[in-house]
């Protein structure tokens, strides 16, 4: 990947997408390609290949796919499984007939068994049962890891996968059905304050633990990969620190000002106990995460309180 590279990040207005497209451009790259999902529907092969063979495209970011927290995964699982095959399966494919130089794929930690020892290394993937909640978005994304690791070994392509912890940070989706839990949580509690409510309802128990990283350092390792990084081994990218969605909703709480107490509601599911990333490979390949929680926390409440006052003017 060099500064003159045609660089194609696949769903550039979603949380990562974004992130990654504000790294490339703070770093000098300048050639970016980028396609909405109405410009360009990328479950539709004719579509895709039509891109591939009109931009000349060297390098891929394949950030889009059907995302969503463990409620929309747990209640839509055909739409989850369905559309990230065909997104991944049809920009691989058009990327590999095309000639593209490199690719970047990402998964998620949610590819680990649901109960494997903690911290999470590489070498758990396909060990064990995965956590029903959200099993066909793992298979899913364990599909497009094989189908990275089967074109570099078959067809010599350079395409790497990239294990992300939950992430978060501005442009999130703050829909409180198919959200994930610290940009519900933070809406929540902001919409708690403001109402004066006495509760905020929590789902589950509070008990399982998650690890956060911010949008940014996840972008920043994601460069990092591209320009450092060759090879079929799967790379986990976190913080190395967990927390309980207790202690979160605490921390999101302090950073509110809101008074008021938690409800938790045992109906709703706690999915995997805790998924604590084991970030030695990437560490000793040269990155660390740098934006701490608490940091995170606050400017992505700050990015949401903006966005709020755009959309009321
Ligand atoms: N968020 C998280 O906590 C985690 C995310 N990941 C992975 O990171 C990647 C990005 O996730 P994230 O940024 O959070 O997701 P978002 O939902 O924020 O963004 C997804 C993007 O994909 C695009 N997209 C979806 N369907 C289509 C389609 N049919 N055609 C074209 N584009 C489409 C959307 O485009 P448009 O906006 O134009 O509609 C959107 O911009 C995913 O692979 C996800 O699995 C991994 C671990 C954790
Ligand atoms: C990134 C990852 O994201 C998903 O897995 P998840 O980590 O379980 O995701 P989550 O953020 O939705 O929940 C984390 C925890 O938090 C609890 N929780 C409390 N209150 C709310 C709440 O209000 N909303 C949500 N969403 N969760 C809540 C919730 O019950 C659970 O115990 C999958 O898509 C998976 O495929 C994936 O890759």
């Amino acid at each position: 990947m060099n500064k003159e590279s045609r660089i194609y990040v696949a769903g550039h207005r979603g949380l990562v997408g974004s992130a990654i497209v504000r790294a490339l451009s703070n770093q000098g790259y300048g050639n970016l390609i980028c396609r909405t999902s109405q410009e360009l529907d990328l479950r539709d092969r004719q579509q895709v290949d039509r891109l591939f063979s009109e931009e000349h495209i060297d390098i891929v970011f394949l950030a889009a796919a059907k995302v969503g927290g463990i409620v929309a995964n747990h209640e839509y699982p055909a739409d989850f499984i369905r559309d990230n095959l065909l997104i991944q399966t049809n920009i691989i494919d058009a990327a590999y007939q095309s000639g593209v130089e490199k690719l970047l794929f990402l998964g998620s930690t949610c590819i680990y068994p649901k109960l494997a020892p903690q911290p999470l290394k590489e070498e758990y993937l396909m060990t064990g049962e995965l956590e029903a909640t959200n099993e066909a978005y793992a298979v899913a994304k364990i599909a497009g890891i094989t189908m990275c690791q089967s074109y570099n070994r078959q067809y010599g392509t350079n395409y790497i996968s990239v294990m992300p912890t939950n992430l978060y940070g501005p442009g999130d989706n703050f829909d409180l059905e198919k959200s994930h839990v610290l940009p519900a949580l933070l809406r929540k509690v902001h919409e708690a304050q403001e109402q004066q409510l006495p509760q905020v309802e929590i789902w589950g128990t509070g008990t399982p633990r998650r690890e956060f990283l911010h949008a940014d350092d996840l972008a920043d390792a994601c460069l990092f990969l591209m320009e450092h990084y060759e090879g079929n081994e799967i790379v986990n990218i976190g913080t190395g620190e967990d927390i309980s969605i207790r202690d979160l909703a605490s921390l999101i709480q302090s950073v509110v000002g809101y008074q008021g107490e938690f409800k938790f509601n045992t109906d709703k599911p706690d999915g995997t106990p805790r998924k604590w990333v084991d970030v030695s490979k990437l560490k000793s390949l040269g990155w660390s995460a740098r934006i701490p929680l608490i940091e995170g926390l606050k400017s992505t409440y700050e990015d949401y309180k903006s966005e709020l006052q755009t959309i009321s003017k």
